[in-house]
């Protein structure tokens, strides 16, 4: 059996993992299914560098190769933000409402045109003895006024996609993964994990 490990404590991103990759014949395990895995601060000041600690901590815990993914929302009108900061936006609980209702907030003299934003994910493959492999995805978006639909998880319900009429929430998963930050990203190393076969 073909295994693979996310180091990420986020269901709605554990879903998305194991809607690309049960496919190509992997269980995917996440940080949920082992609670004592040890929490990783997340101390850089870029994606990349989050990415990097997370992957590099849970590989070296678990001595084998495994994926951590750091993305957020990068809002134009406020100069990126919360960027980095997206899960913890409103505060140390990381209640996905109360963050919504802060970008909200802060958006409200902000008239729609300048409402662009895009989604990032930087994912960070690495594991004893080897250089990490890194990539990036991006989406790109609209944050509406208010939300519409209940899939998904995060800033989704307040993401609209022009392209394909929709907010992430009102998204099943399939059409979520086909244009978004993370399902573009997974695709990049998608290609590096075939050629890799055996070796994870
Ligand atoms: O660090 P892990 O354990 O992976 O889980 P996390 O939720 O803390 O993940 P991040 O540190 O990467 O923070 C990413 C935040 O950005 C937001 N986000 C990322 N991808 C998203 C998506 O596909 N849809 C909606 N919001 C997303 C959401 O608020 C996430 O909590
Ligand atoms: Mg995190």
């Amino acid at each position: 059996m073909k295994e693979m490990i996310i180091a990420t404590k986020n269901a709605g991103k554990a879903k998305e993992f194991i809607e690309i990759f049960s496919p190509m014949g992997y269980t995917v395990k996440t940080l949920l299914d082992f609670p004592d895995a040890p929490d990783i601060e997340e101390t850089g000041a870029t994606f990349e560098e989050n990415a990097l600690l997370k992957a590099e901590g849970i590989a070296k815990y678990f001595n084998r190769i495994v994926i951590a993914d750091d993305s957020g929302l990068a809002i134009d009108a406020l100069e990126g933000r919360p960027g980095v900061y997206s899960a913890r936006y409103a505060g140390e609980s990381k209640d996905d409402e109360a963050n919504i209702a802060k970008v909200l907030e802060e958006l409200k003299e902000v008239p729609e045109e300048k409402r662009t934003a895009h989604f990032h994910c930087t994912l960070a493959l690495t594991g004893p003895c080897m250089e990490p492999v890194i990539v990036e995805g991006m989406c790109d978006g609209v944050i509406l006024t208010e939300k519409r639909g209940t899939s998904g998880f995060g800033y989704d319900p307040i993401f609209y996609v022009p392209a394909l009429g929709k907010t992430m929430a009102e998204m099943n998963g399939e059409e979520k993964n086909s244009i978004s930050h993370r399902g573009n990203a997974i695709r990049k190393l998608r290609e590096w994990v075939k050629n890799a076969e055996g070796v994870i």
